[in-house]
């Protein structure tokens, strides 16, 4: 798993690391590695390295003495470096010596627009760590002349370190090296940040537990259940779906399809169109009702079965059965409108919510807004539930506290139904035994590369993710990052 942590936990790391560290030690290490970065992008991009041209921006504290010193760094390659500083006096003055000394240049904003102009790359060192807030209109106006590659330090300014959320101008990296640990902006935000490069300084000892994570594809592959030499259809889990109506029959056949796809256990269906799944999936075991559907291991309850009291009874024993249950669409809906239909619910039983942003407001009776992993956790807690929040870096928080972060690959999911087949695909795996929150976790993994594998570069529907999920599990356990 990659570990995520905040900037706070990150600073007092670099703190207790700086305490026993030679001045100017750590900058450098980081350095170095930006120049390492800028090199290999500008040979890429120039097919050299030597007699190219790096524009610097530089703002008012480490992060553009980061900057500074990796201009020093790349002089030494042979590199012209010219640095633009939005704060003069502010400029990192060991860092700015060393450049001037290597032979770099020094511009302000307003005589700077030639060099920005011919520019093979421009590396971003306005802000870092200390972030607060969009771009301030000097560097905005910068950013907005650059045509050339952006390599970000540490963080493409402009988006908050701990939320990722962008209120403004912001950079938009090529790349992002970043040092020490990973922090939420690269995981809550990759679209701006990037390639990202983390870069050792020797903090990993300070860091302690992670605040994020981040699964990989060995995590996924590890988690994924297969069957085993002993395994029979009931022993991989039963998983039970409630979905669907006359109005939405493919709700049906999308969630039981999905679950019947993601595991070899089997799938009992209870709703009004049992006919219909059972004709498109015959290994379904299909019947008009929850009342009479026989013993599951987990439920999916939800995509596509309206709110109206007869849902309400379906959830209603859904809950009440003490196995784990995944509540989806028109259950979420029907949990924030009829609140009480949690009585039913055990204590001990399981729960785990898929809300999008309606979805999350209505139950909650507020936005996700900027802090999407806050506002996850707080819902897991209040509801003593796994929480997914579904967005293009899905979070899924636990009652305890742990967050994963999904890793997006690409927007094929925005696409209707999509929803159902993550919803099939969780409630195998919780049915299969999975924990809660890594059984979300995984499934939404596996559901981003089926979305990836099945657009291959093109719009894809929901009928095409779930026909790629067994690529997409085949593609995790050849632990493909
Ligand atoms: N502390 C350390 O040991 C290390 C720090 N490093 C670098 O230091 C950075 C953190 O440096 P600092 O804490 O000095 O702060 P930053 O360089 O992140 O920010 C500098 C100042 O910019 C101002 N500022 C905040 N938001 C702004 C905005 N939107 N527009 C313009 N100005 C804004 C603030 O007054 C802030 O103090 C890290 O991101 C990393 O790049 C690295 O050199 C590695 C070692
Ligand atoms: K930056």
């Amino acid at each position: 798993m990659r570990g995520v942590w905040t900037t706070e936990h990150v600073r007092s790391a670099e703190e207790r690391l700086l305490a026993v560290t030679p001045e100017g030690a750590l900058m450098r290490r980081a350095a170095y590695g930006v120049s390492v970065r800028a090199a290999k992008l500008l040979a890429e991009h120039t097919g050299r390295v030597v007699g190219t041209r790096a524009v610097l921006v530089v703002g008012a504290g480490n992060n553009g003495g980061d900057a500074l010193w990796a201009g020093y760094f790349l002089r030494r390659r042979g590199v012209a470096v010219a640095a633009v500083l939005l704060r003069p006096e502010k400029a990192h003055p060991a860092g700015l010596a060393a450049l001037r000394r290597a032979g770099g240049r020094v511009y302000s904003p307003e005589t700077a627009a030639e060099v920005i102009d011919s520019a093979d790359v421009v590396i971003d060192g306005v802000v870092g760590l200390s972030a607060r807030g969009p771009l301030r209109p000097d560097a905005a106006a910068v950013f907005e002349r650059v045509t050339a590659p952006v390599l970000a330090v540490d963080l493409p300014s402009g988006v908050d370190p701990d939320t990722g959320a962008v209120d403004g101008p912001a950079v938009r990296a090529t790349c992002t090296v970043t040092f020490g640990a990973y922090k939420p902006v690269h995981v809550l935000n990759p679209q701006h940040c990037g390639d990202i490069t983390l870069v050792d300084i020797g903090l990993s000892g300070e860091l302690g537990e992670p605040d994020l994570l981040q699964l990989d594809a060995a995590d996924v592959a590890a988690a994924w259940p297969l069957p085993k030499p002993e395994d029979n259809k009931y022993t991989q889990g039963v998983t039970g779906v409630a979905a669907g109506s006359s109005t939405y029959p493919g709700a049906a056949v999308l969630t039981a399809a999905a679950a019947v796809r993601a595991t070899a256990g089997m799938v009992r269906y209870a709703g009004p169109v049992a006919d219909v799944v059972r004709s498109h999936w015959p290994e379904v075991v299909a019947t008009g009702s929850i009342f009479d559907a026989g013993r599951v291991q987990a439920w999916v309850v939800g995509p596509g079965i309206g709110t109206g009291r007869q849902s309400k009874e379906v959830l209603a024993e859904a809950l009440g059965q003490g196995v784990p249950v995944c509540a989806d669409a028109d259950a979420i809906t029907l949990i924030a409108e009829q609140p009480d239909v949690l009585d039913a619910r055990d204590p001990d039983t399981p729960l785990l919510l898929t809300p999008h942003d309606g979805e999350f407001e209505r139950l909650t009776g507020s936005a996700p807004g900027a802090d999407r992993v806050g506002a996850a956790r707080e819902a897991a807690r209040r509801f003593r539930a796994v929480v997914l929040l579904k967005g293009h870096c899905t979070v899924i928080a636990a009652p305890d506290g742990r967050v994963l972060v999904n890793r997006p690959r690409g927007s094929w999911l925005a696409t209707a139904g999509s929803g159902d087949v993550l919803a099939g695909m969780i409630g195998a795996l919780l049915a299969s035994g999975l924990d809660p929150w890594l059984a979300a976790g995984v499934a939404a993994d596996v559901h981003a590369r089926a979305g990836q594998i099945a657009a291959g570069g093109v719009p894809t529907s929901a009928s095409g993710i779930l026909a790629a999920i067994p690529d997409a599990v085949r593609q995790a356990r050849s632990l493909t990052p």
